[in-house]
């Protein structure tokens, strides 16, 4: 990893043991998480479903290692963090180190993971008590542990800040008078000070600025190989993680669809949801010219996942029916997206006042469906399937539009949603796909690294990039 010298990295002192007495070799793993789940069940009223937040994660955080974890907002990323530290209890799986497994720990164990493994938070301004001297706030979980005496807490304290670039003085500030980055750096002198062995670093340089980042992220580096640190880097910034991770794991809703070396998984995606990621950077080139594959709409709801695979209904490869493999790429393009506007219509319609209208027999504001079908087929549904006409549907086609057009006008867009899913649905929505071993040691989780199909890259290639040249 390359880093870059700032007058902040100088001085530190190296008085803190490294953690390597757990008799796990180097690049062996650390923290074994198995199917791991998180749901939140809020007793949500009308019967809602949980929130799966986490759902059937499997990965190993190798000792020694920066692993990165990267999705969307609201994919998991801190859930799966926080379950894997015990501070979010898990509601099924294991998270296994040192042969413990840390979901059914308690007491002295569970306070003993807790030490082992700490969390750097994205917010240094809210994660710290603005009430408290830095000095206060470092000590704190010393004197919760009862480490040595009050003096030597002090003095391990000073210890801590200087290693983290700061110095005595600020031992007697209060936060409010530091910038974001001496906050982090207090934050991570805080996580630091029970001598961890595995850090959850929670977007830790989000909330800074760009030449501040550089700084904190070399620091991380540095404490890394001073102390021999494991780290989960949870980020949203594809390029900050490219830069400090050893190997990535890419999340989409709940589960990990893409883990492999940093560089492989950058330089050629295996999976779809990766690529689509990727192409999203500007100026980003992965492999062949595939910048124009958008990532379309958002991501459905981790209350109600779709079946088969998550990213089905946002997917540049999916694979399509036979029957309909003539139909032409504009065609897919307009059947995918009525699918994400009844989609997302069906998600609004959980409101209350939405159930309260259609058990009273009122209609939604389905009347708009059929100028959305016009919009996007340049064909009315009351001309029937088989007028000839310019659009890129074919009869059948039509036909199986019109089916669903009927149920959206009737209000019911989950029903509309899934007559599309039944008719140009395929088996990315009837099975999860298994994690695939695509190459050394990298895993994608999709359905087209089985035999008999195209790989994706191939697939998207072939729609989007041929296409458009
Ligand atoms: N305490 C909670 N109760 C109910 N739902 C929750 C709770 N915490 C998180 N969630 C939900 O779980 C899902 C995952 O959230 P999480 O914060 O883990 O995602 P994330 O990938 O870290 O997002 P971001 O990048 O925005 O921080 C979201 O739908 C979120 O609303």
């Amino acid at each position: 990893m390359s880093r870059q010298e700032t007058p902040d990295d100088a001085g530190r002192s190296d008085t803190t043991p490294s953690a390597d007495d757990d008799g796990v070799a180097p690049g062996e793993p650390l923290v074994e998480i198995r199917d791991l789940e998180k749901y939140y069940d809020d007793d949500g009223f009308l019967g809602d479903e949980p929130v799966k937040a986490v759902d059937g994660v499997s990965l190993d955080v190798r000792k020694g290692e920066t692993l990165g974890l990267v999705g969307e907002s609201g994919c998991g990323k801190t859930t799966l963090g926080r379950t894997i530290l015990g501070l979010e209890t898990a509601t099924g799986g294991e998270v296994v180190s040192d042969g413990r497994d840390v979901a059914s720990l308690s007491g002295t164990q569970l306070r003993e993971w807790q030490r082992d493994a700490q969390m750097v938070f994205q917010d240094p301004e809210a994660s710290l008590n603005d009430r408290m001297t830095v000095g206060e706030i470092v000590r704190e979980p010393l004197d919760a542990h009862g480490r040595g005496t009050p003096g030597e807490r002090r003095e391990r304290v000073f210890d801590l800040l200087d290693l983290v670039g700061l110095n005595e003085e600020h031992y007697y500030r209060y936060p409010h008078q530091f910038s974001g980055g001496q906050r982090q750096r207090v934050g991570i002198a805080r996580a630091l000070a029970l001598e961890p062995e595995f850090m959850v670093l929670d977007e830790p340089v989000s909330a800074l600025d760009v030449s501040v980042q550089a700084r904190v992220i070399n620091l991380l580096e540095d404490l890394q190989e001073e102390l021999g640190l494991t780290y989960l880097f949870i980020a949203h910034d594809l390029s900050v993680v490219r830069h400090i991770a050893d190997r990535v794991a890419v999340m989409y809703l709940g589960d990990i669809v893409e883990l492999g070396d940093t560089e492989s998984v950058y330089g050629d995606p295996a999976h779809p949801y990766t690529l689509s990621l990727l192409s999203a950077i500007p100026g980003s080139h992965t492999g062949t010219d595939r910048d124009r594959v958008t990532l379309r709409g958002t991501p459905p709801s981790p209350r109600d996942p779709p079946e088969g695979c998550r990213f089905a209904t946002r997917c540049p490869a999916k694979v399509r029916p036979e029957e309909f493999a003539d139909l032409p790429e504009p065609a897919w393009d307009g059947i995918d997206a009525l699918e994400t506007v009844l989609r997302e219509r069906a998600a609004l319609d959980t409101g209350v006042t939405d159930r309260l209208r259609r058990r009273l027999g009122l209609g939604t504001d389905a009347d708009d469906i059929d100028e959305v079908v016009a919009d996007l087929f340049g064909w009315h549904p009351d001309e029937g399937a088989s007028t000839d006409g310019d659009g890129p549907l074919s009869p059948d086609a039509r036909s199986a539009v019109g089916d669903a057009v009927e149920f959206a006008r009737r209000g019911d867009d989950e029903a509309a949603a899934s007559v599309l899913r039944e008719a140009f649905g395929s088996v990315c929505n009837r099975e999860r796909p298994d994690a695939h071993v695509v190459d050394d040691g990298r895993t994608s989780a999709c359905v087209r690294h089985g035999d008999g199909y195209e790989s994706p890259t191939a697939v998207i290639d072939d729609r989007y990039v041929r296409d458009d040249d």
